[in-house]
C-alpha cells in the first residue's frame, strides 16, 4: 500500500465515512466479481450482488452453493481470492474494522457460552464492544424483550431450547446496534412454531430499518418476509429480483386446478393437447395444470373445455410459491430463461 492510500484509509477511519458515502446513497452491500477458491476448488465464481439499505434479502440455494462463504466474506472472516465486497461503502478487506462496526453476524454454527445466564451472556458481548455498564443495563432488557426472552433472563444458556438459543444469538448480534444483519440459516433446526417466532422478530427488525441478509432452505418461510431473493448455485448468482419478478421470468407461471363432474381421464388427455399446458397431475377430484399462458389463453382454455362438453365444477388459479420457483430454477435451467 502506498502512502497516499494509507492516508486515505486513516482519514476515512477517523471520520467513519467511506469515500462513496459522501456522494449520496451507497448500497448497504455491494459485491462485484467476488471469487473464492479453496485450493483448486472454486466455491464462488465472480459473484455480483447489490443490496439497498433497509431491504431484507433472502439468499437461497442448495447445499454447498456458496451462501456461507459469501456471508463469511461479508463478515470479514474470510478474504476473497478476487473481486470485492463492500459494506456501507467500506471494502471488507481494506477496512475490516469499519465493516465490523456496522454488522451483526450470526453464523450457521455458533457457540454459546453454556455456563452463562442469558443476561450475563449479553453483558459479556456488550462489554466486548466497549458498551459501558450503565448503558448495557438499559439496553439488555430491551434486547431480551425484542427476542421474547425476558422471562429467561436468569436461565443458564445450556437450559435453553434450540429456538431460544438462536434468539439469544440474534440478540447478541444486536448489542452494538448494527445497520446490517448477516444471518446464516437462522431458522435451521427450528420447529414450525419457533420459525414463526423468528420470522416475527425479523419483521420487527426490518421495521426498525435494519438491512438484513438471510440465508435459508426454508423457502416459503423466506417468501413472507423478504423484499428480494437471490438464488445461488455452484458459486454463481443465477437469479435475483423481487419474488414476483423471479416468478415472472419462469415459464411455469400458473398452476390451475380444474374440478370436473365426470370424464376426468378423458379431460386429462384433452388438456395434454392444449397450448401452454406444460404439465398435468390428476387426483381423485380434479386436475392440476401447469400453464404458461396469460389471461387470454387461460380464458380460451376454459372455453375449449366447455365447447368440448366437459362439465366444470370449479376452476381455480394458484400462485406458484417460492419453493416451486426454486425447484424450477435449480432443475437445470430448463425452466428459466
Ligand atoms: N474451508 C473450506 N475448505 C474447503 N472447501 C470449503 C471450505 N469452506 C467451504 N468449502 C466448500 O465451498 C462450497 C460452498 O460452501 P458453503 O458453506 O459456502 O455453502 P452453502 O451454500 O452455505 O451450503 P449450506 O447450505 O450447506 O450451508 C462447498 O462445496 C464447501 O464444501
Amino acid at each position: 500500500m502506498n502512502k497516499a492510500e494509507q492516508t486515505e484509509i486513516k482519514v476515512e477511519q477517523e471520520a467513519g465515512v467511506s469515500p462513496e458515502q459522501d456522494q449520496g446513497a451507497v448500497p448497504m452491500i455491494e459485491i462485484k466479481g467476488l471469487s473464492k477458491s479453496f485450493g483448486s476448488f472454486h466455491a464462488l465464481k465472480s459473484l455480483d450482488l447489490t443490496i439497498a439499505r433497509g431491504k431484507v434479502f433472502g439468499f437461497v440455494g442448495p447445499n454447498g452453493a456458496g451462501k456461507s462463504t459469501t456471508m463469511s466474506i461479508l463478515a470479514t472472516l474470510l478474504s476473497p481470492s478476487s473481486g470485492y465486497a463492500k459494506v456501507d461503502g467500506f471494502d471488507v478487506t481494506k477496512h475490516p474494522a469499519e465493516v465490523r462496526k456496522r454488522i451483526g453476524y450470526m453464523p450457521d454454527f455458533f457457540g454459546v457460552y453454556d455456563q452463562f445466564k442469558a443476561v450475563e451472556y449479553l453483558h459479556f458481548y456488550g462489554a466486548s464492544y466497549g458498551i459501558p455498564k450503565k448503558e448495557r443495563e438499559e439496553l439488555i432488557p430491551q434486547l431480551l424483550e425484542l427476542v421474547n426472552l425476558s422471562d429467561k433472563r436468569d436461565a443458564y444458556v445450556d437450559t435453553l431450547s434450540r429456538g431460544m438459543k438462536q434468539r439469544l444469538c440474534l440478540a447478541r448480534c444486536l448489542v452494538h446496534d448494527p445497520d446490517l444483519l448477516i444471518l446464516d440459516e437462522p431458522a435451521s433446526g427450528l420447529d414450525p412454531r419457533a420459525r414463526i417466532e423468528m420470522r416475527e422478530i425479523l419483521l420487527e427488525l426490518k421495521a426498525m430499518g435494519k438491512t438484513i441478509i438471510i440465508s435459508s432452505h426454508i423457502l416459503p418461510e423466506l417468501a413472507e418476509m423478504v423484499d428480494e431473493i437471490g438464488v445461488i448455485e455452484h458459486g454463481q448468482m443465477i437469479a435475483q429480483g423481487n419474488v414476483s419478478e423471479i416468478q415472472n421470468r419462469l415459464r411455469v407461471k400458473r398452476i390451475l386446478y380444474i374440478r370436473l363432474l365426470e370424464r376426468l381421464e378423458e379431460a386429462e388427455q384433452f388438456l395434454q393437447e392444449q397450448p401452454h399446458v406444460t404439465r398435468l397431475m390428476r387426483d381423485e377430484r380434479g386436475i392440476h395444470v401447469h400453464f404458461s399462458g396469460q389471461d387470454l389463453e387461460q380464458a380460451e382454455l376454459i372455453s375449449e373445455l366447455i365447447a368440448a362438453g366437459y362439465r366444470i365444477i370449479s376452476f381455480s388459479e394458484g400462485q406458484t410459491n417460492l419453493e416451486d420457483v426454486f425447484l424450477e430454477i435449480t432443475r437445470g435451467g430448463d425452466g428459466f430463461e
